[in-house]
């Protein structure tokens, strides 16, 4: 099962990546991210310090996605495993909307069709929404830093983020990212075992 932790930088994502990974220990979950750790990601972190091309450091984001699916997604789910990945696809539908905007038309489009017919779509999605101020507040950033940490691009990432909601509402939970950590982390880890009781009951009825 595919679990994916999404949400604006600094809604909270790596705290509640660690802490699930504890948590869910009885399901020996591989726990990954993106940007990935090989070397296309390292090709994703330089393309966003030099402020490269927004087509190029998009391509290089789906290049990585291409590069962790084959040598992390597909072998850990093919053996069974539970897959927690902080961020995955639907940080590219959002950031990149944002930064190809104006330079491709209709953005999104062109992104669901870079990736149709070889991603994988995540079974749960965790969605950490706090306000972009909290965020900003967080990461102690004013606002102007990278492109990826301005207010006026975060609140367009976030109000993208809820469009994808209402497209594919089973897919997502929402938790509230100003809550405790222990408080999120309680509610996310019931909403992954929850999904992955259901799957089974349907694997099982299917039979
Ligand atoms: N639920 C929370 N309440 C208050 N502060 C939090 C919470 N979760 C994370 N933080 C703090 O906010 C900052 C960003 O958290 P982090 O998990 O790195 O966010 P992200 O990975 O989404 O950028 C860190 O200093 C972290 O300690
Ligand atoms: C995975 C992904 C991340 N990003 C952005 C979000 C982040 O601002 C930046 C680096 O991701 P990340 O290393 O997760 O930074 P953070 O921990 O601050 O969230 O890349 C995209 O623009 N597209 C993508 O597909």
């Amino acid at each position: 099962m595919l679990v994916t932790i999404e949400g604006i930088d600094g809604s909270g994502k790596s705290t509640l990546h660690q802490a699930l990974g504890t948590a869910l220990a009885d399901f020996s979950p591989v726990i990954t991210r993106e940007p990935g750790s090989t070397w296309i990601g390292d090709a994703v972190r330089r393309a966003i310090r030099e402020q490269a091309d927004p087509v190029a450091e998009a391509l290089l984001f789906v290049a990585d996605h291409a590069a962790h699916l084959r040598e992390i997604v597909r072998p850990a789910l093919a053996e069974g495993h539970l897959v927690i990945s902080d961020r995955y696809i639907d940080s590219r539908y959002v950031y990149q909307q944002v930064t190809l905007d104006g330079i491709i038309p209709d953005p999104l489009s062109w992104l669901r069709a870079v990736h149709s017919g070889w991603t994988i779509i995540p079974d749960l999605t965790i969605l950490l929404a706090v306000p972009v101020a909290v965020a900003l507040e967080r990461t102690g950033k004013r606002g102007e830093g990278e492109h990826f940490e301005q207010e006026h691009v975060l609140s367009r990432v976030q109000e993208y983020y809820m469009r994808l909601v209402e497209e594919d509402p089973s897919r997502f939970v929402i938790i509230d990212g100003t809550l405790p950590p222990e408080h999120i982390l309680r509610v996310a880890s019931e909403a992954v075992r929850f999904r992955h009781a259901e799957q089974r009951k349907k694997r099982k009825n299917n039979k």
